[in-house]
């Protein structure tokens, strides 16, 4: 039998190693004892049926994934869309045997916003229904994400967060009301300068 959160492990090892290694840090730095236990590591299969008044409704609000990497994909009918510059929502064209990969909020915050999570939605439509599955990878509990030094300048882009634990945020995740947009739950290790 296939092990799907293995191969989708995988995958996702390459996506950090190819991060990392755009970032100018050693290919190994996102995962090494970061990922051994994924104890909130997980699964959603969305289904989004034909909805009679598309125009007042959305399948999934707007939001960013708090997590650290997003492997998603989507059948064919399309819905997902993201936030370009603020102000422009762009539909994600469904590509067969693809994959949509998203940067969640930890891993904005444990590049210092050098890697950006993206806000995004998914709408419905009045004649088809929609299935997307999406895999939301988590580090070990207890890893600490602390953005690495050679991601900071002083002026041009002080630290913003304290480091804090996967298991703090997650915590905060579960307690503070959800918005729109980012996970507000982060602003709680953010630094005001
Ligand atoms: O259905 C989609 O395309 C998006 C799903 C999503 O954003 C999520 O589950 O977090
Ligand atoms: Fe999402």
């Amino acid at each position: 039998m296939i092990d799907y959160m293995k191969e989708m492990d995988k995958l996702g090892m390459v996506i950090f190693k190819m991060l990392a290694h755009g970032l100018g840090l050693e290919d190994d730095f996102f995962f090494r004892k970061k990922f051994e236990e994924k104890e909130a590591t997980y699964f959603r299969v969305s289904r989004y049926p034909p909805c009679p008044l598309p125009e007042k409704n959305v399948g999934i609000g707007i939001h960013s994934d708090p997590q650290t990497l997003t492997i998603l994909h989507q059948d064919q009918v399309g819905g997902l869309q993201v936030l370009k510059d603020d102000k422009q929502w762009i539909g994600v064209r469904p590509l067969p045997n693809s994959f949509v990969i998203n940067i969640g909020d930890t891993l904005e915050a444990w590049t210092n916003g050098r890697l950006k999570s993206v806000i995004h939605r998914a709408v419905v439509n009045k004649e088809k229904q929609r299935l997307s599955i999406a895999y939301f990878m988590s580090p070990t509990s207890n890893a600490i994400i602390e953005c690495p030094p050679q991601l900071i300048h002083p002026i041009y882009n002080p630290r913003k967060y304290v480091p804090f634990t996967w298991a703090q945020l997650r915590h905060l995740l579960l307690t503070t009301k959800r918005v729109r947009g980012k996970a507000v739950a982060l602003n709680k290790f953010f630094i005001s300068n």
